[in-house]
């Protein structure tokens, strides 16, 4: 793979583990750190500029960190979200993660582009110490 992107942030979150036996079965929260890499054989154009210079845009890749009023986990109870009902875990987090942002770099892809080049791995720390990884 001759290009590889690297960007990482943060977002505040609430979240339960239903039926969790313990502390994680309660009301709590976390600062989760993402990393996301994502590599490419070619460039592409993006949202902001039409020439193929970019991988995909870092601007795109950190939709994550936004408010949840804007589409983000930022500030959310996680049990809420559609996609992740009462299962919030690192794993179960980390795949919906990988899921929309490979759906949003994909959306930005020129008529004729189906992004087979594209490879995406997801990196979500719930604490310092623990980090649970996805990529397909
Ligand atoms: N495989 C997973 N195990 C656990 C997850 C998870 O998402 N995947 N999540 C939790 C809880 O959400 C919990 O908040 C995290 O617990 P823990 O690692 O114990 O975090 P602490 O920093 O609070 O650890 P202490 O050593 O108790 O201070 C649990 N397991
Ligand atoms: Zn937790």
């Amino acid at each position: 793979m001759p290009w590889k992107l690297s960007t990482e942030f943060t977002f505040d979150s609430a979240h339960t583990i239903e039926g969790y036996d313990g502390p994680c079965g309660r009301l709590h929260g976390h600062t989760y750190r993402v990393r996301l890499e994502l590599t490419a054989e070619r460039l592409r154009p993006s949202a902001h500029i039409r020439r193929s210079i970019m991988v995909a845009d870092f601007r795109s890749l950190k939709w994550a960190k936004k408010d949840v009023s804007e589409g983000g986990l930022d500030h959310m109870y996680l049990n809420d979200h559609p996609e992740l009902g009462q299962d919030t875990t690192a794993e179960v987090i980390a795949a919906y993660i990988w899921r929309e942002t490979m759906r949003r770099v994909r959306a930005t892809l020129e008529e004729g582009d189906d992004g087979d080049d594209l490879r995406l791995r997801v990196l979500l720390w719930e604490t310092p110490e623990s980090c649970c990884e996805y990529w397909e």
